[in-house]
């Protein structure tokens, strides 16, 4: 830091936010630590009773928190994305598509774990709509070493994005709803409706709705009909607990689908199940989807109708957040039910 007449500054970086004070106008930070000094600059200074001011000594090495920043910025930024003017040594991103987004969360640690510089996202495998903010990112002391943002730029360059934005693909499915009660007419369908309501949220129109009763062998012949006839995804309501007439993930089985879990950590949902058949996804969705708010198809279908391939590992990860507080009125996604350590 020095100390230089304010009529010399320009070029200099002010090294404190200067409140500009005028009676019933304005009292705000007029040039905000950081600033460059611009020839404009000089009267409005001047007029704040600054002769003076302290300003930073760019030093051999050293770069300004600004372009700090532009570094932290291109780490992460990545098609489907967009920033904005740099704030204060701040720079934001923004998603410019519907989608989720997927996070490297190693190496955003690592690059956390450098200190002096911070890069804070919103949730990883959130679902974003064009225009949100998905991340915001600074240098912490007014300059930093160049050397330490080549660290940054050497954990962000390799082949794969610490953040990346997949929009979502399926478009279309078809549901399968199982139960002889269903099919005998001795209860209406409520849960196709619900099933209905959920994809509307992601775009998704039902194609098909088909009644299939209690036979296995039906079941796994429907599923195949509707994956032969091209729908994008298949969705089997009911029949997926313990009871001698559930027989959905035997149904889903015997098509030859590669199931992914028949399981997940997450209530309401514990035995929500994940296939492929093909690579046409073939879900069997339990009873509880129907009747509670939100429950693991919610926390899974977002990356499912993304064609980001489910692993079994990835939903054992939903363990930790996979339980749903059953809040009224439902907050979700502004909860803690999915946000876990996946
Ligand atoms: N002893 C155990 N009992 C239960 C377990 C378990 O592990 N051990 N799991 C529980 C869980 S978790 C769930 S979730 C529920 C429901 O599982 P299912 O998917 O098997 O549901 P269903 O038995 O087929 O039906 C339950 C209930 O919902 C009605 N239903 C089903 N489909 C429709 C429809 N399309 N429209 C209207 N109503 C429908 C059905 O008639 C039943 O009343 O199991 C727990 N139990
Ligand atoms: O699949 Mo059930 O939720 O855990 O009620």
């Amino acid at each position: 830091m020095k100390l230089i007449k304010t009529v010399d500054a320009v070029g200099h970086m002010i090294c404190h936010d200067m409140t500009q004070i005028i009676v019933g106008v304005t009292k705000d930070a007029r040039f905000r630590k950081g600033h460059i000094v611009q020839e404009e600059d000089i009267p409005i200074l001047l007029s704040m009773g600054k002769e003076h001011l302290y300003v930073w000594e760019m030093q051999e090495g050293m770069l300004h928190e600004d372009e700090g920043a532009v570094i932290l910025c291109q780490a992460c930024e990545n098609e489907h994305m967009e920033h904005g003017d740099i704030k204060e040594g701040k720079i934001e991103l923004r998603a410019t598509t519907d989608g989720i987004l997927e996070i490297d969360t190693e190496r955003l640690k690592k690059i956390n774990s450098l200190g002096e510089v911070m890069i804070a996202t919103i949730a990883n495998h959130s679902v974003v709509h064009a225009g949100d903010t998905i991340a915001g990112m600074r240098v912490i002391p007014l300059s930093i070493a160049a050397e330490h943002m080549d660290e940054v730029a050497s954990i962000a360059s390799s082949l794969h994005p610490i953040l990346t934005i997949k929009p979502f693909v399926i478009t279309d499915c078809t549901i399968l709803v199982t139960g002889s009660e269903v099919k005998k007419g001795l209860i209406s369908d409520t849960f196709s409706p619900v099933v209905e309501r959920k994809l509307k949220e992601y775009g998704i129109a039902v194609t098909n709705i088909v009644q299939t009763g209690d036979d296995q062998a039906f079941i796994t012949e429907s599923i195949k009909d509707a994956v032969a006839s091209g729908a994008s995804m298949v969705i089997c309501t009911g029949g997926m607990s313990v009871d001698p007439d559930d027989r959905t993930p035997g149904a889903i089985k015997a098509t030859g689908a590669r199931i992914v879990s028949y399981g997940a950590p997450v209530l309401p949902g514990a035995m929500f199940l994940v296939s492929y058949l093909g690579d046409v996804p073939v879900l069997g969705l339990p009873g509880c989807v129907m009747y509670s708010a939100r429950t693991a198809f919610d926390l899974f279908l977002p990356r499912i109708i993304a064609h980001i391939p489910l692993t079994a590992h990835d939903i054992a990860g939903v363990g930790e957040g996979g339980l749903c507080m059953k809040c009224s009125p439902c907050h979700f996604p502004n909860c803690s039910f999915g946000k876990g350590g996946h």
